[in-house]
């Protein structure tokens, strides 16, 4: 080999081991910049990193991790890296002074198997589109004057549910108050946004209702498969079919209810007649004016972004940085209001009308449950005794 090639070799070696060094280095240096702006955290096992401190009962691993680790600390799950707060001058940091940067939604493991990608509001982006669907949803869809509309809805659907747990207080019989509640909830908000009960066959609600149940768990369990990072594609579950089976019957369904909504649409609606939801998302679908034009699947998934409606006292708007049941800030809940009045007239009415007894005579269990959203981790089943002359 020529003097002059061992000399480019070298040289050539040289210039590789200088720009690892180097590349080392930086890489040294920003990761310690960086750590030292980070929130404080236990010490964290390879690949699983806190995984191993974490029970089945997350919020409840939080706030032990909490106790010893401060308001504010960093958790790694596996893959996916967060940020816990848990108190109120934290979360008011966030929710108020930092809202903007907290404006953004991540992607959770589901999106791959999610034949709505792309139409999420719960989890967009903040920008553009979030911007015009928060808009929708406060001026038109959830409006005071909107939801004063469906008055009758709410009305007829209260009774609906008395007249379903009188059933149970005659009989002397046990009754489920969360299975009670959640096809309460469901009723109503699937005939103020789509009028199930009034078109089609009967079972539309049941049917949609089931459907959302299981697409919310199944996204639920593959959510936990974040932790896989970019493992989780092969599916190890299988829940990542099921899922993509169960939002294919789904669109099949909120499809035909869609089409029947075209069809009166096409035929014009009366003078005062009332539109629901969906009707108002069609016209500005077809609105060639509209800021954002919407697809079929951004009507799609709106539909399904009911929630199951709980039990709160003290201010949920987001001005009590110690509770917040509805966020707050910019990306707070816009469904808030309805909460509030279902679920006031629900309770007013079984309060009003029963007493009751728990089963066995013991106390409430309010053992809480694994999921997100605190549920109670065994439901509430009591005796309801008629009160006399009520209801
Ligand atoms: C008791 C019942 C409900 C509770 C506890 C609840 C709770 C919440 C919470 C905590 C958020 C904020 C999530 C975040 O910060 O990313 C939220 C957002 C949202 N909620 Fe609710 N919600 C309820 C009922 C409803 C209802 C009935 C609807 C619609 C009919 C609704 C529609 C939405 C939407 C669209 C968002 C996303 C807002 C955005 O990203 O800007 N919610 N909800």
């Amino acid at each position: 080999m020529a003097t002059a090639d061992m000399f480019y070799y070298l040289l050539f070696l040289l210039w590789c081991v200088t720009a690892l060094l180097v590349h080392f280095f930086i890489k040294t240096f920003l990761k310690s910049r960086r750590q030292n702006n980070l929130p404080p955290s236990p010490q964290a096992l390879p690949v699983i990193g806190h995984l191993h401190l974490i029970g089945p009962v997350l919020a409840k691993s939080f706030q032990t991790l909490a106790i010893r680790y401060g308001p504010l600390m960093q958790i790694r799950l596996g893959a996916s890296t967060c940020v816990v707060a848990s108190n109120a001058v934290v979360a008011k940091e966030i929710f108020k002074t930092q809202d903007l940067n907290f404006s953004s939604r991540p992607e959770f493991g589901s999106s791959e198997y999610f034949i709505y990608r792309g139409s999420r509001f719960v989890t967009a982006q903040y920008g553009d589109y979030w911007r015009f669907m928060k808009k929708l949803c406060m001026t038109r869809l959830l409006s005071v004057p909107q939801l004063d509309k469906f008055t009758d809805v709410r009305d007829e659907e209260k009774v609906k549910l008395v007249e379903s747990v009188m059933g149970c207080a005659r009989d002397e019989k046990l009754c489920d108050l969360n299975c009670e509640l959640t096809a309460f909830t469901n009723n109503t908000i699937c005939r103020m946004t789509m009028s199930t009960r009034c078109s089609g066959s009967d079972t539309d609600a049941d049917q949609i209702e089931r459907l959302v149940k299981t697409c919310l768990q199944l996204a639920g369990k593959l959510s936990l498969g974040d932790i896989l990072g970019p493992f989780r594609i092969f599916d190890f579950s299988g829940n990542g079919k099921k899922l993509v089976g169960a939002l294919q019957t789904y669109d099949r369904l909120v499809e035909r209810v869609l089409q029947e909504h075209e069809e009166k649409a096409e035929k014009g609606f009366e003078e005062g007649e009332r539109k629901d939801l969906m009707d108002i998302l069609l016209e500005i679908y077809n609105d060639p004016a509209a800021e954002i034009k919407l697809s079929k699947n951004d009507i799609k998934f709106l539909e399904s972004s009911d929630e199951k409606i709980g039990e709160h006292q003290m201010e949920y708007k987001g001005q009590n940085f110690r509770y917040l049941p509805f966020g707050s800030g910019r990306r707070g809940c816009p469904g808030a209001s309805l909460a509030m009045m279902v679920m006031h007239a629900a309770v007013g009415a079984l309060v009003q009308c029963f007493d009751w007894k728990v089963k066995d005579g013991k106390k409430v269990d309010l053992t809480q449950g694994p999921g997100f959203a605190a549920e109670m981790a065994h439901p509430l089943v009591c005796y309801p005794i008629k009160h006399m002359n009520a209801c």
